[in-house]
């Protein structure tokens, strides 16, 4: 099922929650909306499930305008961050919830075959007799999307569904969203607020800002190409530097950097830790280092320039730096916007 939204406005009291938002997902898709908090993430969610209208613009599930379509038959499956399950009943007798109070009627071993089948997709065969108290946070949520596939519906949308859970859970539930989100090929809208689980997870990423798009894109396009220094900074770590743009190129301490349909003048530079190189002496940015931080998979390495602006980049964990050593920091890639 496509889904479209054509300038939908949502506002509340006087307050402009959603300004115009026009977005297409194609059937079997998973978009993920992402952005800052406040940004309208999921008031845009709930207005296609039906729980909040918009009072302005239109959405359509295929070619039907939404609005026609009473909420129980949107053919929406909802998982949310807190969506609780009901904790007086089964694992098995959550899942068959909307299966029972469906206007498709059902018989009982219909049912329990649906909720065995279900049990066996979120992997949590020989749980169904647990309560949710019983069971950890990530199979709980795991329940919660068992639960809103059981009445087999065209949209699924989650709304910061593993936002309560650690890291590690939380990476292994991407992987697995994603395999079962490719196998139902069903159509899919993701809210997070956490960019590496939005370019982790879908096909493309809207980006969203004061209920606004922002930008949207494959995740190789918004992060290659971030339009915009508040999409460049909100993807991730970045350095800001001050250059001058002429003819095509920014010179940043004695190195060219290619920018390409920029005009000429004062420009932003933003450079991620990871484009930049340390060396003990050259071409480059002079600079002095004031820490050095050990991660598991490299060492991030905070340094000062001449002119006091600070800066972040990352080296190999095996790079011999030390507070105080000075070198230089030579740029291999930057988004450029003109000041
Ligand atoms: N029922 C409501 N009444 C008044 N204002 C609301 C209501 N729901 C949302 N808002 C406001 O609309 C804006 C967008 O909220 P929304 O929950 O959609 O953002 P979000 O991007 O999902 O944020 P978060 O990541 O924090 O959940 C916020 O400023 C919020 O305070």
């Amino acid at each position: 099922m496509k889904i479209r939204l054509d300038q939908v406005v949502k506002t509340f009291d006087t307050f402009r929650a959603v300004h115009g938002v026009s977005l297409e997902v194609a059937s079997g898709e998973l978009v993920a909306l992402l952005g800052p908090s406040g940004s309208g993430k999921t008031t845009i969610l709930r207005m296609i499930a039906g729980l909040e209208f918009a009072d302005g613009g239109a959405i359509y599930f295929g070619d039907q305008d939404a609005t026609a379509i009473p909420v129980r038959e949107r053919g929406v499956g909802f998982v949310f961050q807190h969506y609780a399950l009901f904790p007086h009943m089964t694992v098995g007798e959550n899942i068959a919830f909307g299966m029972k109070v469906s206007k498709v009627k059902r018989s009982k071993s219909e049912i329990a075959a649906r909720v065995d089948e279900l049990l066996k997709l979120v992997r949590l065969e020989g749980l169904g007799n647990r309560f949710p108290s019983q069971i950890s946070g990530g199979q709980r949520q795991r329940v919660a999307l068992a639960r809103a596939l059981a009445v087999d519906p065209k949209v699924l949308l989650l709304d910061e569904p593993f936002g309560a859970l650690d890291a590690a859970v939380r990476r292994d539930l991407r992987v697995w969203l994603r395999e079962i989100q490719e196998q139902l090929g069903i159509t899919t809208l993701f809210v997070t607020h956490d960019q590496e689980e939005a370019l982790d997870l879908a096909d493309r990423v809207v980006i969203l800002s004061e209920g606004k798009i922002v930008q949207e894109g494959t995740p190789e396009e918004v992060t290659r190409r971030p339009n915009s220094a508040f999409v460049t900074r909100f993807l991730g770590d970045t350095n800001r530097l001050q250059g001058q743009v002429g003819g095509g190129q920014v010179q940043l301490g004695g190195t060219a950097v290619a920018a390409p349909g920029i005009r000429d003048g004062k420009a932003d530079v933003y450079v991620r830790p990871a484009d930049l190189e340390w060396a003990v002496e050259g071409e480059g940015l002079s600079a002095t280092v004031t820490r050095v931080i050990d991660r598991p998979d490299h060492r991030r390495v905070l340094a000062k320039l001449a002119d006091g602006t600070q800066i972040e980049l990352d080296v190999p964990p095996e790079t011999r730096v030390l507070r105080g050593d000075i070198g230089v920091l030579r740029v291999h890639r930057a988004n450029i916007f003109a000041a």
